[in-house]
């Protein structure tokens, strides 16, 4: 039995709760911390998981699973680091954090694995990319591997590549939804009532997702499928590129690659 830690049980850390229970990860072998009691008590009522301090989860786990906003991170591994007996896995989900921070803040020869995961891992979609710091080792990855697969897909990549997976699928959904609500707004301006247009766009949006999952298929061929000859799909696109959308696109995952980085100088010294 493998028992986790999650510190730090917001956003992420619940949908990891809540994502490794719906894989069958049973409610024992899960701890988490939380600053404030209504709150742990509220988790704890839903997912049957005990709420405990930061050294209990230390001397219990086996896996603490980081999950504080960048900006909370030194306090955390200054409470972690003293209970710490060397044997715990270090697992990372925070945004820009190199894994050398977490290595320089706790016991010499910790092992860090680097994970970026997204909110889709409540619904057990979640895209993870991992990477391992100088002490991982390949079961270490092995294992966050396993657990981030049993949440959605996971991918090796190397660390110098998870501020570009920050960028594209850590935030990646909320463009998509940027994109379908920009798309629902219209349809209420052409007069369909707004459940209507919510449920036009979001099937769509599915359906585009499943279409793309499918073997061989390429976004260009799919776009150039629905794109008739003088039809309206072209008369769409042409204000799209009119719009600047795709350069728009490609400047906004490049600025959340450059924030991802800077998140991570913040805590150089
Ligand atoms: N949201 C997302 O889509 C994604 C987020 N991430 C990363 O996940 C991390 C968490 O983000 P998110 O879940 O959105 O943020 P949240 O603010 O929702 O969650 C962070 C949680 O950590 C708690 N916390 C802070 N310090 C401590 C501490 N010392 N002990 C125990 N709990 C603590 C906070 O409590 P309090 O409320 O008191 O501050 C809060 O509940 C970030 O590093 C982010 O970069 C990664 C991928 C996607
Ligand atoms: O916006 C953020 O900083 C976090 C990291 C990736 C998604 N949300």
């Amino acid at each position: 039995m493998t028992r986790i830690a999650v510190l730090g049980a917001g956003k992420i850390g619940e949908s990891l709760l809540s994502g490794l229970i719906s894989a069958g990860w049973s409610p024992g072998e899960l701890q988490f911390t939380e600053r404030y009691p209504a709150r742990a008590a509220e988790l704890t009522d839903r997912y049957g998981v005990a709420a405990v301090e930061v050294a209990q989860a230390v001397r219990d786990a086996d896996v603490l699973a980081v999950a504080v906003k960048p900006q909370d991170i030194d306090p955390l591994l200054a409470e972690v680091a003293p209970n710490m007996t060397g044997r715990e896995l270090v697992v990372s989900l925070c945004a820009g954090l190199p894994t050398s921070l977490f290595e320089r803040s706790l016991p010499a020869g910790t092992a860090v694995v680097r994970v970026m995961p997204n909110t889709p891992m409540l619904v057990g979609e979640a895209m993870s990319a991992i990477s391992g710091g100088a002490h991982a080792q390949d079961a270490d990855l092995k294992l966050v591997e396993e657990m981030m697969s049993s949440v959605g897909s996971a991918v090796l990549v190397p660390e110098g590549q998870q501020d570009a997976a920050t960028a594209l699928s850590g935030s990646g959904p909320a463009y998509f939804y940027y994109l379908v609500e920009s798309m629902i707004e219209a349809g209420v301006l052409a007069g369909v009532p707004r459940d209507t247009a919510a449920e036009l766009v979001v099937q769509s949006a599915a359906g585009a997702a499943a279409m793309l999952r499918t073997d061989g298929a390429h976004p260009g061929r799919l776009r150039e499928a629905v794109t008739s000859p003088g039809g309206t799909t072209a008369a769409g696109l042409r204000e799209l590129d009119r719009h600047g959308v795709r350069s728009a696109v490609v400047d906004a995952v490049e600025a959340a690659r450059q924030r991802s980085a800077e998140l991570g100088r913040a805590h150089e010294d």
